[in-house]
């Protein structure tokens, strides 16, 4: 019985070292808690069944699903089946390409508030005189996701940054955070029967209630406000809010659970992947450098970088792409067979668990190379032709689906694209103007049980770059 391979910390770490040296021919088989049997995709062709070929085959959990329905409502995220199908289709229409690209420039702007925020609070070190700032990076990345959040899906700028709104960050930590006593609550609410869950609610339980209540409420304020405010019937300007309440495809008492899971979705993961992107930084001083040159090239000879500029850059995708490939938020996501059915030509009978373990499949090294768990930005560029480097799309691995932190197929992240570009941005505009360095020798490790991030006490110190 292997239990602790899914209560695991690092969440997935077990199970990384297992695909990293068991040999398999697609799937491992283990046995959890009270005999339940778990297999872990670890092949291009299992993977593709499971995410792909008969994604709809494999369901989230019952206790996932009772979590998420209590505490955020039931959104995108926690559907399955037609509704699934159906719900998707307007989300991938509110989050599609021309959208993003609207929103772009509003992400830059934000990255260099946040820049000229982080340089007013750079003061001189006393021993070299150097000015310098220690910022506790995961507050940092939690509060620019908070606002970036606010902006595109509630058309508001809540300028957490400047230390304003805080008592929105409050209950945005509350609801969506993931930390040691969340991890304790989720597994209280996955194992227990849910009878016994209501009969003894937990102090996190009223603090998550109370904090959803508190975000319906504001909600329910404002929906009507922004639709009263609407001048024009061309939606493809408004925020995902506005866009989702307009669509016609949901009913008055499914828009806020939509909006609240699509922020649960979005808050901590962008934030996590920015931590760990500019952690991957300071740890590795050489990258840092050559991404600061390759700004500073792209850079010679105008103001700023341009919005298409942030998308192209080589090194600048191969950093962000690289962080995120060895930090996957959603380490480990469990499925369950809802029916018999195949994984790879095998039988899978109905209710085996499914281990679905981003960790494990990017950092596998039967698909990425013996240096698979190394940080190599590298990977990400094509330099066949050494005048003109490319990105390269899949990293040098065999398939897009040995990326998994996005995951795959028809229950992939609809909000990648936008997440990227945001990652890309603060990434840019924190290199172009600050020294990273990290503040301790230890090596941080991924937290938290249904998301993973960094510590919450991961300090970087930002000293200014020289014009
Ligand atoms: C770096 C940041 C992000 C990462 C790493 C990430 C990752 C993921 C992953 C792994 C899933 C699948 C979860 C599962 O099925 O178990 C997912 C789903 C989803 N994500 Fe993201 N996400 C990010 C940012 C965002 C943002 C910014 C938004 C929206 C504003 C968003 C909205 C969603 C939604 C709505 C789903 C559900 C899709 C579905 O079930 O069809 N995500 N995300």
């Amino acid at each position: 019985m292997n239990a602790s391979a899914i209560f695991d910390q690092p969440l997935g770490n077990q199970i990384t070292d297992w695909v990293n040296s068991i040999p398999n021919d697609g799937l491992l088989h283990f046995f959890g808690l009270l005999g339940a049997e778990y297999l872990v995709p670890t092949s291009v062709e299992s993977l593709s069944d499971v995410l792909s070929n008969r994604s709809y085959q494999f369901q989230k959990t019952s206790g996932l699903h009772r979590y998420a329905v209590r505490f955020f409502g039931e959104g995108l995220v926690v559907q399955e089946g037609n509704k699934h199908k159906k719900n998707r289709k307007s989300f991938v229409q509110v989050f599609n390409q021309r959208q993003v690209d609207k929103l772009k420039p509003i992400l830059s702007s934000k990255a260099s508030q946040i820049v000229k925020h982080v340089s007013e609070n750079c003061v001189s070190d006393n021993e070299k005189g150097a000015k310098l700032a220690t910022i506790n990076v995961n507050e940092f990345a939690k509060l620019i996701s908070l606002d970036v959040m606010g902006i595109i899906a509630l058309g508001i700028d809540f300028n957490s940054i400047l230390g304003q709104n805080l008592e929105i960050f409050d209950v945005f930590q509350t609801l969506f955070s993931s930390n040691d006593h969340k991890k304790s609550h989720f597994m209280w609410h996955n194992s227990a029967p849910p009878s016994l869950v209501t009969m003894f609610p937990s102090k996190i339980d009223r603090q998550m209630e109370t904090a959803y209540r508190q975000l319906r409420k504001s909600l329910e304020q404002l929906i009507p406000e922004k639709l009263a405010s609407l001048q024009s019937t061309d939606l493809s300007d408004q925020d995902i809010l506005t866009q989702i309440a307009c669509s016609g495809d949901f009913t008055q008492e499914e828009i806020i659970p939509q909006i609240v899971t699509t922020l649960a979705a979005g808050f901590e993961s962008t934030a996590s992947s920015l931590s760990w992107t500019l952690y991957c930084l300071a740890a590795n001083l050489e990258a840092q450098n050559n991404l600061r040159q390759e700004l500073r090239e792209a850079k010679s000879t105008k103001n700023a970088l341009s919005e298409e500029d942030y998308e192209k850059l080589p090194l600048l995708n191969g950093v962000c792409s690289e962080a995120s490939r060895l930090f996957p938020t959603f380490a480990m996501t469990l499925r369950k067979a809802i029916s018999d059915t195949y994984i790879n030509g095998r039988l899978v009978h109905a209710g085996t668990y499914i281990a679905i373990v981003p960790r494990a499949i990017n950092r596998a090294k039967h698909l990425w190379g013996e240096d698979a768990e190394q940080f190599v930005p590298e990977r990400w560029i094509d330099r066949s032709d050494s005048t003109a480097p490319k990105i390269n799309p899949t990293g040098g691995s065999y398939s897009p689906i040995c990326m998994l932190s996005f995951l795959y197929g028809p229950r992939s992240c609809v909000g990648r694209s936008l997440a990227l570009a945001e990652i890309r941005r603060v990434t840019a505009r924190i290199v172009e103007c600050f020294h990273l360095q990290t503040a301790s020798s230890s090596i941080p490790q991924p937290t938290g049980w249904l998301s993973s991030g960094p510590p919450p006490d991961l300090n970087l110190l930002f000293s200014p770059v020289e014009k």
